[in-house]
This record gives structure tokens, sequence and C-alpha cells, in this order.
């Protein structure tokens, strides 16, 4: 079976399509700047080169027909027809407590969908955007949704309730939900095979950190606690989303500049984080080549960055009682040696010991980068979302 796995941004479309009878990759790509006319596609198929290109594309609908007539091109594409494609795997950030598991999309799933718009105003729109365009495009196949949110619900009430007044949760459903589920799940069970141990054994603390950016800590499998909250905005300081901060500074910020609460969501979303203190990047690869250049801006927000990601591992060690392993995964986590490097250098309470040069030279694929003698393991671990996504569509489609 052929599966499309999309992943809907705000402006922009991750696909990846598989053949699943050897979960090979037959293409993938993005299309980015959705809503200008100078909307950029990347495409690659597996084993040619590269493709680009910039057109106007002004919403979901024609962003999702660029990319099924590139997949069925006869020079770009993999596909003789768009008929090939059986099932079409999407990711949804927010499921709230409606789902615990990966659905088959119906009426009713996208109605619970957008009832919790509300709880991921940034990314759940779009979701609802790809499901659209795509059930419109492709009503032949079936679509499943693959929810962030749904790893977490195994979360004790301890760990999701916030200490606000109880009629917050009863009538709202006020609480933390909890994101990237699908990949801390899936890294989960990379770790357990590469430590040879069963998952069940282990204490582990995954750090997914990429644009946006979750720490969750692992028992058994399951999640038990996790940093981002009832949105994406709580935890961790990230590329532009400002993570934990005082509640009570954003009325003071909106009386002091005179703000609307969208400006002040938008400001602490899209303009804090790395960029926020930098006034530089949101990207880590900018904020570390100039902190290594003397940007004293960039310094600091690699600083603060590090301490905050080495706070929320100390605490998720004291929530797990000990942890087994420390795994480092997504955009910054497989990618930025010295993010980790700065992380975890000040762990010798936990007797975490790192391998520097081969934290430096890190060859593919999941790796320990501690020492034999590190009393607690390292790991970098490549997410692979859409293969999580994939898989689950096939086991829906399948059943
Ligand atoms: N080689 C690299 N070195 C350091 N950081 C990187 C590198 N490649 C990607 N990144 C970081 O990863 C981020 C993207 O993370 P990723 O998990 O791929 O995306 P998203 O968070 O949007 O899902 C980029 O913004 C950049 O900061
Ligand atoms: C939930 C979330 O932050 O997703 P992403 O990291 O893809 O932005
Ligand atoms: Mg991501």
């Amino acid at each position: 079976m052929k599966i499309l796995v999309i992943n809907c941004g705000s402006s922009s479309i991750k696909y990846q399509l598989y053949n699943m009878e050897k979960e090979e990759v037959l293409a993938k790509g993005l299309v980015e700047r959705i809503g200008s006319e100078q909307s950029i596609l990347n495409h690659q198929v597996t084993g040619k080169e590269k493709w680009v290109e910039t057109a106007e594309i002004l919403d979901h609908r024609q962003g999702l027909n660029k990319v099924l007539a590139i997949l069925t091109d006869d020079q770009l594409g993999v596909l003789a027809s768009v008929d090939e494609v059986g099932a079409v795997g999407h990711r949804v950030v927010h499921g709230g407590e409606d789902f615990a598991q990966s659905v088959v999309i119906d009426q009713e799933v996208i109605q619970a969908i957008q009832k919790n718009v509300d709880l991921a105003p940034l990314h759940n729109p779009p979701n609802l955007l790809g499901i659209d365009a795509a059930q419109h495009s492709l009503p032949h196949a079936s679509h499943v949704a693959v929810f962030d949110t749904a790893f977490h619900q195994t979360m004790p009430t301890h760990s999701y309730l916030y200490a606000l007044p109880r009629v917050l949760y009863r009538k709202h459903k006020v609480r933390r939900y909890g994101f990237h589920g699908t990949s801390h799940q899936y890294v989960a069970h990379q770790a357990a095979e590469l430590l040879g141990r069963p998952l069940e054994e282990l204490k582990l603390i995954s750090c997914h950190i990429g644009n946006g950016a979750s720490c969750t800590a692992i028992e058994n499998g399951l999640s038990i606690d996790t940093s981002m909250g009832m949105t994406p905005l709580e935890g961790l300081m990230m590329g532009t989303r400002c993570g934990d901060i005082d509640p009570a500074i954003v009325p003071f910020v909106m009386a002091k500049e005179e703000l609307t609460l969208g400006e002040v969501t938008s400001m602490m979303n899209k303009h804090s984080g790395l960029v926020g203190v930098s006034g530089l990047s949101s990207d880590m690869r900018e904020i570390t080549e100039g902190a290594f250049e003397g940007d004293k801006n960039a310094r600091l927000a690699l600083e603060m960055y590090t301490y905050r990601l080495r706070k929320q591992i100390g605490a998720y060690t004291a929530a797990l009682d000990g942890v087994d392993a420390i795994i480092f995964t997504a955009g910054v986590g497989e990618n930025a040696s010295i993010v980790r490097e700065w992380t975890v250098n000040r762990m010798n309470y936990l007797g975490v010991e790192l391998d520097r040069e081969k934290n430096a030279d890190l060859p593919k694929g999941p790796q320990v980068i501690s020492t034999p003698e590190s009393q607690v393991k390292v790991l970098v671990i490549p997410t692979d979302e859409e293969l999580m996504i994939a898989r689950e569509t096939r086991r829906l489609v399948r059943d």
C-alpha cells in the first residue's frame, strides 16, 4: 500500500510518500510560504536530485494539488495516478481528551478536532485545512488522524492538572495535554532497541528539540509528564516561543505596552525564545554561529536555552526517581552538538559523562554519546514522526 503522510503548518505542508510493503520513502518534500505569490516547493524523489520551484500557492488546497501534481509528474513523480495512494496519514497536533489513539477520519472526528481549535489556535486550523484539501483531492483514499497529544493521555492526574480552581478543568478542560507525542513514543522504542533492554524496564527522558521543543518523562513505556501544556507554548525556551514565564507578566505587559490579548499571544509564540532574546534568529544554526563569533546576545540566548533544558531534565529525573537514558532528538537535538554539550556539561551529580569527540562528530543513526563509564546513557536518536504516522495509518486502514 502507498501511504501519503502530511503535516500541515499554518503556511506549510510537509509530505512524505511511503511504499509500506518495505516502509520505503518514495518521495518527500515541503511546500512553504503558502499564502504568498512566492511559495516554495522543495521536492525529492529518493535517490534523485532535489527539485525546488517557486509558485503562487494561495491556500492549502492549491498546495496539496501542487504536491499531487508533482508526485504524478512524468519526470519528477513516482505515481502513475493519485489513485495509487491508498491512504493518507495526517499529523493533528491537538486531540484534547477526545483521542488517546489514532483514528480514521469521519465527520465526527473533524468536529472534535474543530472543537479543540481554541486549545491549539496555531496548529489545528492548518491541520484541518490539510485534511479538507486531501479529502477533496483524494476522495477514494482512507484518511487517518494521528495526534501529538495521544501518547500523553497516560499522564496521571497530578501531572496534568494545573493548580487552578477545578471548575476550569470540569467546564473547559483546562489541563496539560503535551505534544510531540508521536515523536517521543518513537524515540523511546528506538532507545530500548539501541540499549538492548525492554522499554518497560527503562526510565527515559526524551528531549524533542526542534523549533517547537518539549521534554517527556517516560516510565514503563508510558508518558508520565511532559513540558508542553494545554498548548505548545508552555515549557522549554524554543525557537520563537517563550516557554515557562510568570503568568502575571501577560496582564502586566498588556497594560504597560497597551497590547491586545492577540498581540501578546503572538509576541509569546512568534517573537520570543531564541529570536526574542538574541534579536538575531530563531534558527539554532545562526545562534551557535553568532555565539562563537562574539555575538553576546546570541551567546546569552544559547546559555538560557541549554540551562532551561538542563533544569527540565533535572525535574524529570526527580519525577522518575532516577533516569536510565536522556534522549536528544529533532532538528536541534539531532544536529546541534553544542546544545547537547552545554546541556549535559553540568550533570556530574547524575554521573553523566559525555564522550565529547563522538558528540562533536556524530555518525548517522541512533547513537550513544555518553562514555561507557557514564551512569546515565545519553543518546541521539533521529526521530521519524512521519514513519510513525504511516505505521498508524496502515494499522488502522488494514484492521
Ligand atoms: N545542522 C543543524 N545544526 C543546528 N540546528 C539545526 C540544524 N538543522 C536544523 N537545526 C535546527 O532545527 C530546527 C528545525 O527543527 P525540526 O524539528 O526539523 O522542525 P520543526 O520544529 O519545525 O518540526 C531549525 O529551526 C534549526 O534551529
Ligand atoms: C507542537 C509543536 O510545537 O509542533 P512543532 O515542533 O512541529 O512546531
Ligand atoms: Mg516538528
